[in-house]
């Protein structure tokens, strides 16, 4: 088939990318001119592990452009891939998916389905297509042609950054949102060539697996979080409560590994998104809620905690180990660095500054206030105090007696608990870290 996708951020670019994998013909487009060019290179202009090697497969069948027209004028599938980010008072966003629409709709001269891939409120796909095919209806009209037939379907996106490529091409299930056989039928030859568990249901109720999906994660991580806080008044260990809790195969292992919160681009929206929804009903969505109010307050744990070694931050070399949301991805949005930093900083303390990937990106935030360092031995030497706000591989992997060998008062706070408590046992080092017993 042939095949546009709008937008090429982790989701546009991925499932272009895939569907190119499968066969199609697929014509990536964004509007900015500097991810195009790269692409066209071969370059990814998102760091995704495996995205590059696919794209350099499957470059026959792949374009990339911002001339928006030639790509959608004759697709018969258009995904669309926007951002949808949270406005001031959590409500979602629209208004990229609105200018792609509007985008179709001067533009689209042949029977499509339109797949909403962004993650948009229950409800918004119905609004979305009718207002596409009033304009195209219009359009259509004016100009004497003949009418097409044009549908939307929802397909919302379940990978993860940093998995993505893994997560689409073995995707847990595909789940699609349609309300007449064509479109069924349409999507079905989309995806003829993916061999995963599918769920097809009605638009509405696919717009809401999104949303009940992402905010159940989010919940099931504030509420480990919440018992890690009571573990540590209890002194119980999180980590052994946590596997006891996961063999329960009806509680699952994953998404129980408590920390200082969720960051991410979707998380934190699509939480605040389902409560702006819930109270616009009047209905309250209260576990939500709670998860949003838990997060918030998780975010700021490790500044809290420093207040028992130092007063102030003032002055002191402090080490910040982790830059991004999570490992393996160069997002910044809503990671804790950027919450504490800025906070670090109003106290006066002097910055010091390891990520392995994340570091140009946190530099259009702070291009001059922090130093950053090239490696982790750099960070740490003469350090006061030490910050680990994501587990990149390389922390975890590090030899923690050269914490004390390297800085000045080795004092360890851990939000993400890269190391066994244990280890830390009559080194010196004071290793305090989240649910767990400090150890000093
Ligand atoms: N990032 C993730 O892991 C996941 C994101 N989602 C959802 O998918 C959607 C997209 O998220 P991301 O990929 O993270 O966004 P992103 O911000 O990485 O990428 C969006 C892209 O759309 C482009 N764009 C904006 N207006 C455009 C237009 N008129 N035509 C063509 N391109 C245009 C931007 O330049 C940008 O490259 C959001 O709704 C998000 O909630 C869903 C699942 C996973
Ligand atoms: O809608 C989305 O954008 C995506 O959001 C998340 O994916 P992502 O944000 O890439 O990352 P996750 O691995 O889910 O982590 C999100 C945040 O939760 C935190 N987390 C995760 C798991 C855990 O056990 N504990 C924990 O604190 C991570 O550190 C990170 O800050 C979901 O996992 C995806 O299924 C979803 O498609």
């Amino acid at each position: 088939m042939k095949i546009a996708v709008a937008g090429t951020g982790y989701v546009g670019l991925v499932t272009g990318v895939a569907l190119a994998n499968a066969g199609h013909h697929v014509t990536c487009v964004d509007v900015d001119e500097h991810k195009i060019q790269l692409m066209k290179q071969g370059i990814s202009p998102i760091y995704e592990p495996d995205l590059e090697p696919l794209m350099q497969k499957n470059k026959e069948r792949l374009s990339y452009t911002t001339d928006y027209a030639s790509a959608y004028q004759d697709a018969q599938a258009i995904f669309v891939g926007v951002g949808t980010p949270e406005k001031k008072d959590g409500s979602a966003n629209l208004k990229y998916v609105y200018t792609v629409i509007d985008q179709i709709a001067q533009t689209l001269d042949t029977d499509c389905v339109v797949v909403i891939k962004s993650t948009v409120p229950i409800g918004t796909n119905d609004k979305i297509e009718k207002r596409l095919t009033q304009q195209i209806t219009a359009r259509r009209s004016k100009l004497g042609l003949s009418p097409i037939r044009v549908e939307i379907a929802s397909n919302p996106e379940f990978l993860s950054q940093g998995t993505a490529v893994k997560d689409t091409l073995h995707a847990s299930r595909i789940v699609i949102g349609v309300e007449s056989d064509w479109a069924r039928d349409r999507m079905k030859e989309v995806y003829q060539e993916f061999h995963q568990p599918f769920v097809f249901t009605d638009r509405r109720s696919a717009e809401m697996v999104k949303y009940a999906s992402n905010d159940f994660l989010a919940l099931k991580i504030s509420y480990i979080n919440e018992i890690a806080n009571l573990c540590e008044l209890l002194d119980a260990n999180i980590e052994d409560v946590a596997k006891g809790m996961g063999l329960d195969p009806r509680i699952g292992n994953r998404f129980l590994k408590a920390g200082i919160g969720y960051g991410g681009s979707c998380f934190p929206k699509d939480t605040k998104a389902l409560h702006w929804v819930s109270n616009y009903y009047e209905k309250e969505l209260k576990t939500v809620k709670a998860a949003i109010e838990v997060n918030d307050i998780q975010k700021m744990k490790l500044l809290k905690k420093s207040h028992k070694y130092y007063d102030s931050l003032e002055g002191l070399k402090v080490a910040v180990l982790g830059l991004t949301f999570k490992p393996d991805t160069d997002d910044l949005r809503e990671a804790p660095s950027l919450i504490n930093i800025p906070i670090m900083l109003d106290d006066g303390a002097r910055i010091f500054a390891w990520d392995p990937i994340g570091i140009p990106n946190f530099k259009k935030y702070y291009p001059d206030e922090i130093t950053y360092c090239s490696s982790i031995e750099e960070t740490l030497k003469d350090a006061d105090i030490c910050f680990i706000f994501t587990e990149w591989a390389q922390i975890r992997d590090f030899d923690i007696l050269r914490y004390k060998e390297l800085m000045t008062h080795p004092i360890i706070l851990d939000g993400r608990n890269c190391y066994p408590s244990h280890n830390f046992k009559n080194t010196g080092i004071i290793y305090d870290s989240v649910g767990r017993r400090t150890v000093q």
